[in-house]
Parts: C-alpha cells; structure tokens; sequence
C-alpha cells in the first residue's frame, strides 16, 4: 500500500513570542515523527546561530535566485531581509510520510494557505503585547530600533490569529508544547476517520 504523505505544520506568530522556545522544546521531546523544515534567510547570522542548523544563511543575490529558479515553497519579506521555505526538502520529506513542522510568518503562512490547504494552521499568540515587548528586550538580540518595527509588524501579525484553524497562547512554554502537541494528534485522528470514511464510501459500504 502506498505510504500516507506527511502532514504539514505551520506555526505562525509574531516575533519574541516564544516561536524558537517552544519548537526546540518540541523536538526534545522523544517520539515526535515530525521534522524542522531548516529555512533560508538573508538575515545575519545572532550570536551561537548555526549555517544549517538554524538557517541556511546566504545573500540576497543567492536568495533572489533561489525565487526565480522555484526553489521556495514560499518566501516573505520581514523587517528588511528575506525567509523562505526550501520546496525539495519539504516535499521529499512529506513524501516519506513523515510531517513537517514549518516557524514561518504571517505573509508565508498566506501563500501556504494557497498552495496546501490540507495543511495545519497553529498561532502562538503571547499573553499580551507588554510581555510580548519585554520578551524581545529580554532576548537582547536586536536593537532597540529594530525591536521598534517588529513590536508594529506584531500588532499587523495579531490581525492574522483569526485565519488559522488554532491559537495557542504562551503563557508558560510547557503548556504550550502540550496543546500544540494534543493538536497535531488529533488532527492525525481526524485525518484517519476522513479517510475510512471516504474508503468505505468508495466501496460502496
Ligand atoms: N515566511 C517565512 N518566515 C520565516 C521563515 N523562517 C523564519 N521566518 C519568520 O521570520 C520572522 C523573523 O525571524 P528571525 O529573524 O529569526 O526572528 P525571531 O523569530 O524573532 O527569532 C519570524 O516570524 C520567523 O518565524 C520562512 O522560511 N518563511
Ligand atoms: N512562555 C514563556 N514565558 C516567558 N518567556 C518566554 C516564554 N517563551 C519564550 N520566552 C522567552 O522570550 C524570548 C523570545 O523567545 P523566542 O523563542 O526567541 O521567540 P520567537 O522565536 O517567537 O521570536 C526568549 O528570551 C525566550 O527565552
């Protein structure tokens, strides 16, 4: 029989939220038969950042050509530098069967909506904009100029929450990896009784 393509994970939502945190966090955790899509990003590289293993860090030329030769599931423009999702990687490992776990922005999260809409929309929201700002503060990797924009690009990105099919809030970092891991099972659960119910309609049962 052939193998049941991977289901695919987004989780969106706004810088210092706890994104990073609560996906590593995840992947700690034994059993998880999903993988981290590795994303492009014109950004440079913050300090302890690893080529390959937080981004594929390149230039804006290597960027701009990887878009013209397709290469991008999708790809946004956030605060002055480029992110986007490598496609072979994405297809080859939901080929596989096995799911891929995409920590993308709004605008990325959009074109995914479009080109996989059988994918699975989670939005980590933060306990409010105050904590959301002392958490980029906090981190200490951006100027206070750049946490400015993002902190705006947040109140934008918080308009999104509605057109994702959960919001999860992140009060505490363990809580949220419960639920964002309770959704993704019952989301396999759904998929499977959709299935055996399409069979059994096909065999005329
Ligand atoms: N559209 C898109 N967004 C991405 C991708 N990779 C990361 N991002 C998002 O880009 C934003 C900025 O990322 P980054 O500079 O690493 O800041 P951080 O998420 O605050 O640590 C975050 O919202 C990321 O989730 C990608 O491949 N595509
Ligand atoms: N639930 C939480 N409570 C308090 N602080 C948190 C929580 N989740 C993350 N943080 C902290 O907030 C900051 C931003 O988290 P990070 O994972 O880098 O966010 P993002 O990837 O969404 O930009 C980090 O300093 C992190 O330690």
């Amino acid at each position: 029989m052939e193998k049941e393509r991977g289901l695919l994970i987004v989780l969106s939502g706004p810088s210092g939220v706890g994104k990073g945190t609560v996906r590593k966090e995840l992947f700690k955790q034994p059993n998880t038969n999903y993988e981290y899509s590795i994303s492009v990003t014109t950004r440079k590289p913050r300090e302890g950042e690893v080529d390959g293993v937080d981004y594929f860090f390149v230039s804006r030329e290597e960027f701009e050509k990887m878009i013209k030769e397709g290469k991008l599931l999708e790809y946004a423009e956030f605060v002055g530098n480029y992110y986007g999702t490598p496609l072979d990687y994405v297809n080859s490992t939901l080929d596989a069967g096995r799911d891929v776990f995409l920590e993308i922005e709004v605008q990325g999260a959009a074109q995914i909506r479009e080109k996989v809409p059988e994918a699975l929309f989670i939005f980590l929201a933060p306990p409010s904009l105050s904590e959301l700002e002392r958490r980029l503060i906090e981190r200490g990797t951006e100027s206070e100029d750049v946490i400015k924009q993002r902190i705006e690009t947040a109140k934008e990105e918080l308009e999104m929450m509605k057109l994702y099919d959960y919001v999860v809030e992140n009060d505490e970092i363990q809580k949220a990896c419960e639920k964002i891991n309770a959704i993704i099972m019952a989301e396999h659960c759904r998929r499977e009784r959709v299935e055996k119910r399409y069979l059994s309609m096909l065999k005329g049962e």
